[in-house]
């Protein structure tokens, strides 16, 4: 495949010499801003792509009658079928390239139109997954945003291009596989991972992955708002998934971390098998502590790091962050991924985490280098040798209830005695229900064990709550 030189258009602009047909499966908030990007700079990226026009032939939704907040272009149906978009087998070329002038700058087939480039925005790992592997396997380009795909069955995705590409033939144009807006919507995390650290040995990842759970901590610290409140204002922004229990569980920022372990560390880990936590335990309690007894605010965290013995560690759960902390200060939607590395020592990537435009920004990334031929191998290869421990070791903080009894600070310090935690202080705010423990640094499994057996006390009130407290650095 290789774009022709552009022409230019009356307006000055560059024509299209080539058409790449796109189909989009998902109208709802990615699929609407991807659409409406590519209209909106259409011209621009025929630029971009070199000469080759990106016209969206079909948008796949689930009701097609249903009002949009966005507009097909012209000759783009928006259908329940399927096959609009998968229709038709691609391999081994894209097809006919000629076209007519159609009307002002757009140019339309005189070929086939089967579309030679889906983007799956649909979400879901069932169809989603039928969709994205029916169309490598007929030699469709693929960009996706859906991270909990990825993360269940990244060996499978990784295996179907191979074999996608196998069936090209020689001479033919590679089959690409795009997802930068999986992890961390509008951050380019995913290109830098596999492009910018080849040279380097990351060592640690840390970051805000899910931009849902960020917003909803921000406004349950800043405004006192409910986590019911909260939730719906963010579903309402189009941050949430359509299943928001991915991202308050916790689950929605596991998978990213998954994706991003596979690219540092060259590692696939069972995501099953990160320690997950999400943020429904919290209470406002905590927040006050952390803000009044701790100098601090929380964060959902994704962590991976190796533990230089060998193995590496993972794992998702609200944190107390230190104030002085750059993660602290990561609000709303914001996401941002801390990577320290031998080479470069310490990164940050900052940037949106969800909504319409960046998310959408990122799949009109991948199509664009798709059209140009440009999108790098999907995965970073595989290292053996590094063992992954679902264990890992942090100060923890933890938050018990309790009604009033004798020994209770005596009873508390034979339990963190018995399963080796050391208390590094206690803290409890005048007049108040709770009280915390903050510990020494100690493997979480033993903190988990002394959460038991408080909450099989008497004096102990409904669950204790437990975090770890993240570095400063
Ligand atoms: N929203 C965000 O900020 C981000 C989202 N993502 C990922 O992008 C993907 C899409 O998310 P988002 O746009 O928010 O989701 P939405 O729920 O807003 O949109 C989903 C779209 O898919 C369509 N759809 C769902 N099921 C089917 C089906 N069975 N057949 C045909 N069409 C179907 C829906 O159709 P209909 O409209 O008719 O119901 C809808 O248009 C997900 O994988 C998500 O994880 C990634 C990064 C950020
Ligand atoms: N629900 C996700 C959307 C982007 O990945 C999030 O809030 O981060």
């Amino acid at each position: 495949f290789a774009p022709a030189a552009p022409a230019a258009s009356a307006r000055g602009a560059p024509l299209a010499a080539q058409v790449r047909k796109v189909g989009i499966v998902g109208g709802g908030t990615v699929g609407g801003g991807i659409v409406e990007i590519l209209e909106r700079r259409r011209e621009q990226l025929v630029a971009a792509t070199g000469g080759v026009g990106l016209e969206v032939k079909a948008v796949v939704v689930r009701d097609a009658a249903k009002a949009r907040d966005w507009t097909a272009p012209p000759g783009c149906v928006v259908t329940e079928d399927l096959e609009a978009v998968l229709g038709g087998d691609r391999r081994g070329s894209y097809g006919p390239v000629d076209f007519v002038r159609s009307g002002g700058d757009r140019f339309a087939h005189t070929g086939d139109d089967d579309v030679d480039l889906v983007v799956e925005v649909m979400g879901g790992t069932t169809l989603a997954k039928d969709v994205v592997f029916r169309a490598l396997r007929a030699g469709k380009d693929v960009v996706t945003a859906n991270k909990a795909l990825i993360a269940d069955c990244l060996p499978e995705i990784e295996a179907v291009v191979a074999e996608a590409n196998a069936a090209q033939g020689a001479g033919a144009p590679r089959v690409q596989f795009g997802y930068e807006a999986a992890v961390c919507g509008g951050i380019p995390i995913i290109h830098t991972m596999n492009t910018d650290f080849v040279g380097d040995e990351v060592t640690r990842l840390r970051g805000i992955m899910n931009g849902c759970t960020n917003f909803m901590l921000t406004k349950m610290e800043a405004e006192g708002l409910s986590y019911a409140d909260c939730l719906a204002e963010a579903t309402a922004l189009g941050y949430a998934e359509e299943d928001p229990t991915l991202d308050v569980g916790g689950f929605d920022a596991r998978s990213k971390l998954a994706i991003l372990v596979r690219l540092a560390f060259g590692v696939d880990v069972d995501e099953t098998l990160i320690s997950c936590t999400g943020i429904a335990g919290l209470e406002t309690i905590d927040f006050e502590y952390a803000r009044g007894q701790l100098d601090g605010t929380i964060k959902l965290l994704g962590v991976a790091e190796l533990d230089g013995a060998g193995g590496l560690t993972a794992y998702v759960t609200p944190a107390l962050v230190p104030r002085g902390a750059t993660l602290a200060s990561i609000s709303d939607a914001t996401n941002a991924v801390e990577v320290a590395s031998r080479n470069l020592e310490a990164s940050l990537f900052v940037g949106r985490g969800a909504g319409r435009f960046p998310t959408a920004n990122s799949c009109v990334s991948d199509v664009v280098a798709c059209a140009r031929g440009a999108l790098p191998e999907p995965f970073a290869k595989k290292v053996g040798g590094v063992a992954f421990r679902s264990d890992f070791e942090s100060f923890f903080y933890i938050r018990i209830r309790y009604r009033n009894a004798i020994g209770i600070v005596k009873a508390l310090g034979e339990i963190c005695a018995r399963h080796d935690v050391s208390i590094d202080s206690l803290l409890q705010k005048p007049h108040s229900d709770y009280f915390v423990v903050v510990t020494e640094a100690g493997p979480r499994s033993r903190v988990e064990k002394v959460a038991a057996d408080v909450e099989a006390e008497a004096w102990c009130v409904g669950d204790v709550f437990f975090m770890p407290v993240a570095t400063q650095e």
